[in-house]
């Protein structure tokens, strides 16, 4: 029984089903003792069905329970079965925080509408008492099968949460910790101080109405309850705003560890994202929103910023490293989409296929050969020879087309392709030409009138890199001219923020001038691909201190840690910072088990794997060193 309480006496009183455990006991009990049962599925539905019901408080309760039994048909030889699959349903917090579920056993008190049999083996496993835990008991036939409950029992009635703990007449605090409307009566009968609806598992609408406190783990709990917790912050408190419609699966990927994610639609411009960004752990944008010096003054709490496509000129990336901001993109995930759509571009281009198919659209029927072409033998510039521009080579190549290059960094000819010595030996050279640099700041209007002039009469333009490499009105000119046959723009100097935001662009209107809306990434694969790739890096940086693909940080790729404690320390780079860490550690005597560190421009990143024992103290001290931009201890 319950020990005589203290008067500073606090009371844990935790449900079972969904809540210490992610599943409905009954449900799982069901799907055992219903093997073999043709109507299993309905079955299985319906006891799903009545338990909702219950647990939103919309039946009776002990009705619930009398015909979930009825519809189980369970027996007593099912129940090692259904106890083992419980062990393995754990809720990944109380999993998490079984250390505070043995410090505080005398404290802690299951409550629970299930059934003794299955829930005393799986938390006493967890360290909490058997005296303890307060629920039904089956009946059983002399033939082992389970008939019914123990209708005495309070937790087999109605309210009977509120009349036991009448009886238990604890004396001190009382927090319950539940999902279910049951839970919630201790509180509405007066008998607990505070009520957590608890939300890993499921979340049921009336439960969280009435509820003090909405608590998506145990870690929200113990952290403001100030108990202590294997997390130093729960992850629910960790937000993580994503922009520009990024593929759902990112979104995902951070729920599923925990994280509160917020997305929108399109982009925000400067002054919205920096209001928005105040509370903001981890930032995800496409091109377009524009991560500024202004933005990053407010972004007190950022830690990470994804980018979910390749460029990241639209991030002040040397900002976010004075900030120990980390940056990371997907260089890859997208690379062959905007290849496919270029090699697509190239021949509408040379068939004119946008000017024969407006006419189509308009009812004229204009079979002609005159000015189309094949790609085959035509010479292709590609201005740029990274992932995109490697790649579109051996494609053109393999369509017949012969391949020059221009890039700034001497790069490896694939197949046949010709490396240019200048910019201008390209632009004089080519039939069709493709831009696929960087968008760093100097290649704006790279290309202009003067490259225009270069270029051979009647020559294919392209630009899926970056809108403000090309001088859109020299554009303009060439395509009046004739100088340009044909181009295809995917990328503009401004795009519109959401897609219910006009395009406007001198472009507009040309013949023979294919405008796309920034779609060169945008394939259902690609998409997809960047949503897996992204949270991956962000998560491993956020959870074990990986910066390893990280566009603006040093890269360190970390062994995993068991049983230490991982602290990350970020500063500037200036000489010393390195002793000055071991030096304070040494004081401390505190062993180090492994240390990493690495630099880049203005930024030292250190990584030290401690013992487990560290105090306050020592977090401070280092915390304290000259130049350091950011710490943070990981486990
Ligand atoms: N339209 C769209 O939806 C998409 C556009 N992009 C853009 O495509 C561009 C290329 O992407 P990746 O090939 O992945 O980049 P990358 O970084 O692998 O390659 C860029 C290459 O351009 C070279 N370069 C930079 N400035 C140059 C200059 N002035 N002259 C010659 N070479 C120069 C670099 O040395 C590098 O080799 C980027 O701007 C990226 O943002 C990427 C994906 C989708
Ligand atoms: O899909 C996007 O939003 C941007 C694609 C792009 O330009 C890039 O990956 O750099």
């Amino acid at each position: 029984m319950v020990e005589i309480p203290t008067k500073e006496q606090k009371y844990f009183i935790i449900d079972f089903d969904s809540t210490f455990t992610k599943v409905e006991a009954m449900d799982e009990l069901g799907k055992i003792s219903l093997q073999g049962n043709p109507k299993r599925e309905d079955i299985l539905r319906e006891i799903h069905q009545v338990t909702e019901l219950a647990m939103n408080g919309d039946i009776s309760f002990s009705e619930a329970l009398q015909r979930r039994v009825d519809l189980l048909k369970a027996h007593k030889d099912h129940l090692p079965e259904l106890i083992a699959v419980l062990s393995g349903k754990v809720s990944d917090s109380f999993e998490r925080n079984r250390d505070f579920l043995n410090e505080f056993a005398d404290s802690i008190l299951i409550i629970s509408s299930g059934f003794r049999e299955f829930i005393v083996p799986i938390v006493t496993a967890l360290g909490i008492k058997p005296e303890n835990v307060y629920a039904n008991t089956f009946l059983f036939d002399d033939n082992g099968n389970i008939i019914g409950f123990d209708a005495e029992n309070p937790l087999a009635k109605d309210k009977g949460k509120p009349e036991l703990m009448r009886k238990l007449n604890l004396q001190g605090d009382v927090y319950v910790i539940g999902d279910g409307y049951t839970d919630y009566e201790i509180k509405e009968a007066g008998l607990a101080n505070r009520f957590y609806a608890f939300t890993e598992n499921v979340e049921r609408g009336k439960v969280i109405a009435n509820a003090d406190h909405i608590t998506p783990s145990l870690d929200e709990f113990l952290f403001v309850n100030k108990l202590p917790a294997s997390l130093s912050y729960p992850k629910n408190r960790i937000k993580v705003l994503l922009l520009e419609n990024i593929h759902p699966k990112a979104k995902e990927l951070f729920q599923e560890q925990g994280f509160t994610v917020e997305m929108v639609k399109g982009a925000l411009d400067e002054d919205e994202l920096a209001e928005r960004i105040r509370d903001v752990s981890v930032l995800g944008i496409r091109s377009k929103t524009q991560v500024t010096k202004k933005v990053l003054e407010n972004a007190n709490k950022l830690m990470c910023v994804g980018a979910f496509c390749i460029g990241t000129n639209q991030i002040d990336l040397k900002a976010c490293q004075e900030r120990g901001i980390v940056a990371f993109n997907a260089p890859y995930s997208n690379t062959r989409s905007v290849v496919e759509l270029a090699i697509g571009e190239m021949i509408i281009l040379m068939r004119q296929i946008v000017e024969k198919s407006n006419k189509m659209h308009r009812g004229e029927w204009d079979k002609s050969a005159i000015g189309s072409y094949e790609i085959r033998g035509k010479k292709l510039g590609l201005v740029g020879y990274g992932n995109i521009g490697t790649q579109l080579s051996v494609v053109a190549e393999a369509l017949g087309m012969k391949v020059y290059y221009y890039d700034l960094v001497e790069k490896l000819a694939l197949g046949n392709a010709q490396r240019c010595k200048t910019l201008h030996e390209l632009l004089e050279i080519c039939d069709v030409i493709t831009l696929h640099t960087d968008g760093r700041k100097e290649n704006a209007n790279l290309i202009g009138a003067k490259e225009f002039e270069r270029m051979k009469d009647g020559v294919i333009f392209l630009n899926l890199s970056r809108g403000h490499i090309v001088d859109v009105p020299a554009l303009v000119n060439a395509v009046k001219s004739g100088k340009v046959a044909g181009a295809a723009v995917d990328v503009f100097p401004y795009e519109p923020k959401t897609n219910n935001e006009e395009f406007v662009n001198e472009l507009r209107g040309l013949p023979n001038v294919l405008l796309t809306p920034h779609i060169g990434g945008s394939t259902e694969e690609a998409q997809e691909n960047i949503a897996n790739f992204v949270p991956g890096k962000l998560l491993d940086f956020i959870n074990k201190g990986n910066t390893f693909g990280s566009v603006n940080f040093p890269n360190i790729q970390l062994p995993d840690l068991n049983d230490a404690h991982r602290m990350i320390h970020i500063h500037r780079n200036v000489p010393g910072i390195l002793a000055q860490i071991n030096s304070i550690l040494a004081n401390y005597q505190i062993n180090i088990r492994g240390q990493y560190l690495n630099t880049r421009e203005d930024v030292g990143y250190v990584i030290t794997d401690i013992d487990k024992a560290y105090n306050k103290e020592v977090i401070t001290e280092l915390k304290n060193i000259p130049h350091t931009i950011k710490f943070r201890m990981l486990y």
